[in-house]
């Protein structure tokens, strides 16, 4: 079944009067891989998407904090590290869209983020091969300074 997500690029407004509960607009629906690919880089606060672009390289709390939250819902990370007022005003300022209330469970936790090939995964050339190529030549290193010792 497709997630309902708020889409709203071009009325932020409405999201955020929306929130308020003052708005009646039938808000647009993103599909889930849109919303996978919107938050990706970037957390969700409070289920909005905020925009990525840019930001992510200029995050005063780093890139890889936001990387590691691609795809899943970043709200309680958020609060976790006390954002100011400032960047609460910021991040509303890069809302793109809202998660339909139905579909909030939906979205995984920083813990167990749905999305886990947005970004390059360590490969089995890193994983073994050079793990075991460092093994070997330690292993030939050691043989060849006990035969000069003995
Ligand atoms: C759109 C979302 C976000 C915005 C706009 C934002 C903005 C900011 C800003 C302006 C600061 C500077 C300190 C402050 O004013 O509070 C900051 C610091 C920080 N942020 Fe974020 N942030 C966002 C999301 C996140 C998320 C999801 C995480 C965690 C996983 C995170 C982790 C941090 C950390 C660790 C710091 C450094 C705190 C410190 O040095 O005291 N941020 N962020």
């Amino acid at each position: 079944m497709e997630s309902n997500i708020t889409d709203c690029p071009r009325s932020r407004s409405r999201t955020r009067s929306s929130q308020r509960g003052s708005s009646s607009t039938t808000p647009s629906t993103m599909s889930p891989s849109s919303w996978r690919r919107r938050c990706a880089g970037v957390c969700l606060p409070e289920y909005q998407v905020p925009r990525t672009s840019g930001f992510v390289a200029v995050h005063p709390g780093g890139e890889e904090v936001l990387r590691e939250q691609a795809g899943g819902d970043a709200t309680e990370s958020f609060e976790d590290v006390g954002h100011s007022t400032d960047a609460r005003e910021m991040a509303k300022d890069m809302i793109i869209g809202e998660l339909h209330p139905e579909d909030r469970d939906k979205i995984a936790k920083p813990e167990a983020p749905l999305v886990t090939t947005l970004y390059d995964e360590p490969s089995w050339w890193s994983t073994w091969v050079i793990p075991a190529l460092a093994a070997a030549i330690a292993t030939l290193l050691y043989r060849i300074y006990s035969q000069e010792s003995e």
